[in-house]
């Protein structure tokens, strides 16, 4: 037995859902250059879930689920205004959304039906959690979803206060489609890892959820956003990345285990982000990033990766920084919750072996003459 570090290469198992294949990222058969550029996340959500796009009847019937579904517990609001504020918000998120579970009465039934409507209902709910998590942070009631409106407009709605204008809803719901599905990533395969001991929907979305914090991962376009507040301007970017490339240190939102000739979402994020800062009249992170982006691609050869140019879309959206990788989780959530019904139609628990490197032939010794 030999192990490979970090599972680079291996096929853990197989799926129907997303593919990446020579650099181009599919869901359930369709290019995401046409998802990005033409379907709603609803659609999206839809197609991962079902295998195929809805009608117009199918669409309608989802978004009413999304809107029946969208209100939390009032129990949970009262519990989250507890948590500590200066917590991280993937924390808290992770947190709320094992919780949840506690206040669904269906949470361990495993009727593939019941299943698919949790799915749904979780997808309705974790927007309205995160909107209400930024919220009291900052000292503020909750707002209550509100009804006919898209994922993306009503998350936006619920964290301002006030109705959106359409370039945030429309930037926002097409970050919602892009991140929504990757194949065997980390925060999948943990979730799928979870409910393959036939364990709730709910524990799964927890565990994807904390693999999704880490910076390694999800957490990457909060760290990038921590990058440029840290270089702070256009001027300083030379020395700051130079100084991190000679010592050879990570820089946020470059490389993939799996991109080698450049990840496909990054340039809707990076054309977003510019076109952002041409209506803004304010191009400074834009300016910044793209300097990185040279210096890291002419340097290392490492691409950026979906996380980059988010942190800039998101700050642009006026979106505070703690609230990017958690708004990754609103997209991802159709995706782990896809993954976990595929896990469940030909479970098989998943327990790999490990290659034991460790001392051989030891004799107990009593702890006296230890
Ligand atoms: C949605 C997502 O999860 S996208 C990924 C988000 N994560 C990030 O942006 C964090 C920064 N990136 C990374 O840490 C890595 O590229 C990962 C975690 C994405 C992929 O990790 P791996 O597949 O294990 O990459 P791997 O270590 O094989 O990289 C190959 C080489 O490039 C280097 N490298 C990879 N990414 C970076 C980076 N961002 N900055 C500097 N060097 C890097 C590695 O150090 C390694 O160098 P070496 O051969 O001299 O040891
Ligand atoms: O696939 C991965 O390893 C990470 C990633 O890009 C994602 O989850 O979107």
């Amino acid at each position: 037995m030999t192990a490979t570090k970090g599972l680079e290469g291996i096929v853990a198992a197989t799926s129907s859902i997303s593919s990446i294949v020579d650099g181009v990222l599919t869901y359930r058969g369709y290019d995401i250059n046409d998802l990005a550029l033409h379907a709603s996340f609803e659609e999206v959500a839809y197609l991962l879930w079902f295998g195929k796009l809805p009608n117009v009847q199918e669409l309608y019937d989802l978004k009413q689920d999304l809107d029946t579904f969208a209100p939390i517990p009032q129990t949970l609001i009262e519990q989250m205004k507890l948590y500590p504020k200066d917590t991280n918000t993937m924390a808290a998120l992770r947190t709320a959304i094992s919780a949840l579970a506690l206040y669904d009465e269906e949470a361990d039934d495993m009727n593939r039906t019941i299943n698919e409507k949790k799915a749904i209902k979780l997808q309705a709910q974790l927007p309205t959690i995160v909107a209400a998590l930024s919220r009291i942070r900052q000292g503020k009631e909750p707002v209550q979803p509100q009804k006919g409106l898209s994922i993306a407009e009503n998350f936006l709605f619920m964290l301002r206060g006030e109705q959106p204008d359409e370039t945030s809803i429309k930037a926002l719901d097409q970050a919602l489609v892009l991140h929504a599905d990757h194949e065997f990533n980390a925060s999948t395969f943990a979730g799928r890892v979870t409910v393959a001991t036939l364990s709730d929907i709910y524990s799964g979305v927890t565990s994807a959820i904390g693999a999704l914090k880490g910076p390694l991962h999800g957490g990457a376009n909060e760290a990038v956003m921590r990058m440029l507040e840290k270089i702070g301007g256009i001027d300083q970017v030379e020395s700051y990345i130079q100084d991190k490339l000679n010592k050879r240190e990570i820089i946020m939102g470059f490389g993939h285990r799996v991109y080698k000739n450049g990840d496909p979402r990054a340039k809707y994020l990076q054309t977003m982000s510019r076109e952002l800062s041409e209506m803004k009249g304010n191009s400074d992170l834009y300016e910044m990033s793209v300097k990185i982006e040279e210096m890291v691609t002419g340097q290392k050869g490492l691409k950026p990766n979906v996380d980059f140019y988010s942190a800039s879309v998101y700050t642009q959206l006026g979106i505070e920084s703690e609230l990017f990788t958690p708004i990754f989780a609103i997209s991802r959530v159709s995706g782990w919750t896809a993954h976990i019904l595929e896990q469940w139609e030909s479970n098989r628990i998943i327990r790999p072996r490990a290659e034991y490197i460790g001392l051989h032939d030891q004799k107990y010794i009593s702890i006296e003459l230890r």
